[in-house]
């Protein structure tokens, strides 16, 4: 069975499956339903979506509008990536705080990224990054949070990040919550 780890922000949860290596290759099961049912969350997953990003890309920090919020469960299936998980809920106790991990296409490590929050990662060896989305995409709902901003503390371990337009126009932490009246 995997190992499912809560995380210092309610809701999102980290899965470490089991992998089962044997003399032909591995064997691992990459997505269960009850993984997360036995945390709580249900969630209805309607897209995947895969994207090849080469090292130094920052791609973030994203998210969709209601009614078209998007839960996401992440993970890399070749590189390494930092991902980050940023609280935009309004009224949580960790608004404002990121949760980071590797995912590392070596561990197979997954993460869950509740609707509710801004997604985003750097990429440390170029990676295919494979997730799945609990709404469809919706242009006019996306938004964002600038991944550079200096309130949000996060060393994205890139020296020259290869970035987005659209990614370098986001509003900081702080004009989010105003335009916002206080988050999501
Ligand atoms: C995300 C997305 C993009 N697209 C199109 C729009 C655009 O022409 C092209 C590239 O889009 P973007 O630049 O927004 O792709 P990208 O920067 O990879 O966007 C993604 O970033 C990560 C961090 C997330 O959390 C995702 O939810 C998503 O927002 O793909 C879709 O058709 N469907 C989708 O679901």
């Amino acid at each position: 069975m995997a190992e499912v780890h809560i995380t210092p922000i309610p809701g999102v949860v980290e899965i470490f499956p089991k992998v089962y290596p044997d003399n032909r290759g591995y064997f691992f099961e990459s997505f269960r339903q009850d993984w997360l049912e036995k945390e709580g969350i249900t969630e209805t997953w309607v897209q995947d979506n895969q994207s090849f990003s080469q090292k130094g890309t920052v791609r973030g920090l994203h998210f969709q509008r209601a009614p078209f919020a998007q839960a996401k469960l992440v993970r890399v299936i070749s590189g390494k990536v930092l991902d980050v998980a940023l609280d935009l809920r309004k009224g949580s106790p960790t608004f404002g705080k990121i949760y980071s991990t590797i995912l590392d296409a070596e561990k197979n490590n997954l993460l869950y990224v509740p609707k509710g929050f801004g997604h985003g990662f750097s990429v440390l060896e170029d990676a295919i990054f494979v997730y799945k989305c609990s709404n469809y995409y919706n242009k006019p709902a996306e938004g964002g949070v600038l991944w550079s901003d200096p309130a949000l503390e996060i060393n994205w371990m890139v020296d020259e990040p290869i970035i987005s337009e659209k990614d370098q126009e986001w509003p900081t932490l702080a004009e989010f919550k105003n335009l916002t009246g206080g988050g999501l």
